[in-house]
């Protein structure tokens, strides 16, 4: 792949229209997004000490370029088996995270994001070569198909215990974003999208999906900052705000106790990315 394709960034209210173009909107919605308890958002830094608005954005635009590419190797491997799809998309799946930690001196932005997202564009990518039409079900079936093994392979038989991902499954068992994405994003296409339209207005969607998130996804983010206490806390909170008829200052108040508890959910920021672009697909 001789340099890199350009990706303008998506203007403001533009509707997309191919997945590359959904990835990166839903990138920007997420940051744009405020209040988001314990997460870095237009108001705060959350509970991050080394990352603010300005350097997701930065971030954004540094790896922006990348889904494309995971899109146009979907496509360039479309009649090879699924199961080798992974390890040749990996290398440039590295190759991203490089580019954000050069943005972003180091610090993990989207690490996950570009995971999930880069895996929703490589699966587009292949299905849209074989001529089939994109489906969040299809889209997400592929995904599945990628990372067939890929706890088992990685997290299991794993002795070194190199990152944040795998030191947790060891401890608690938990799969974290590769458990989530082979099985095919199962927490937002079973918990979050039948509820997409619960809310019409769009912030409130979001904030929705978000809290819904933190009800339901095991966040390795969470247990890695504060154990297993930490994640129930986030899950008891956010349960609480979404038994009443929440407002933003109930937000508002879940953001300050989450950045006293130092707790982030991480996990869940990139998962209401995934569940923006799926809900953009057909659901058959
Ligand atoms: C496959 C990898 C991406 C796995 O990475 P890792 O071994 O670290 O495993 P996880 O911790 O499970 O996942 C990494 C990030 O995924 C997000 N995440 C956590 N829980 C979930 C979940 N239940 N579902 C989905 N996603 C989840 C989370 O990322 C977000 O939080 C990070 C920012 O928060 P912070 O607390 O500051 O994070 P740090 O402590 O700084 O992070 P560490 O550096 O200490 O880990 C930010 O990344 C958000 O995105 C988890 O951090 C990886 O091993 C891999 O293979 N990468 C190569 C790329 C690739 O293969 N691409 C192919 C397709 S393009
Ligand atoms: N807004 C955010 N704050 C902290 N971590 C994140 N990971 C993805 N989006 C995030």
């Amino acid at each position: 792949m001789t340099g890199l394709p350009v990706i303008n960034a998506v203007p403001a209210r533009v509707e997309s229209t191919t997945m590359v173009q959904r990835v990166v909107r839903a990138l920007y919605d997420e940051i744009h997004l405020t209040p988001k308890p314990g997460l870095v958002d237009r108001a705060n830094s959350g509970s991050h000490h080394d990352m603010d608005h300005e350097l997701f954005m930065r971030s954004i635009a540094a790896i922006a370029p990348w889904f494309a590419v995971f899109y146009e190797l979907g496509k360039t491997h479309a009649f090879l088996p699924e199961a080798v799809q992974l390890r040749l998309l990996r290398p440039a799946g590295i190759a991203c995270e490089q580019a954000m930690f050069q943005a972003t001196g180091g610090v993990n932005t989207h690490k996950g994001g570009i995971f999930a997202l880069g895996l929703l564009c490589c699966a587009a990518g292949r299905l849209e070569a074989q001529g089939s039409r994109l489906s969040r079900q299809a889209v997400c079936h592929q995904v599945s198909l990628f990372c067939h093994g890929l706890v088992a392979r990685e997290l299991v038989q794993r002795n070194r215990q190199a990152s944040t991902g795998e030191r947790l499954f060891q401890q608690f068992g938990l799969a974290g974003a590769r458990g989530e994405a082979e099985s095919g994003f199962q927490t937002v296409t079973r918990y979050i999208l039948p509820g997409w339209q619960d809310e019409a207005c769009e912030e409130r969607r979001l904030h929705l999906a978000l809290l819904r998130l933190m009800v339901v996804n095991p966040d390795t983010n969470l247990v890695s900052r504060g154990g297993l206490s930490g994640l129930r806390y986030v899950q008891r909170s956010a349960r609480q705000v979404l038994a009443v008829r929440w407002t933003r200052e109930q937000l508002h108040q879940m953001d300050q106790a989450l950045i006293a508890r130092h707790l982030s959910p991480g996990g869940s920021a990139d998962l209401l990315s995934v569940a923006m672009v799926l809900a953009g697909l057909p659901e058959v």
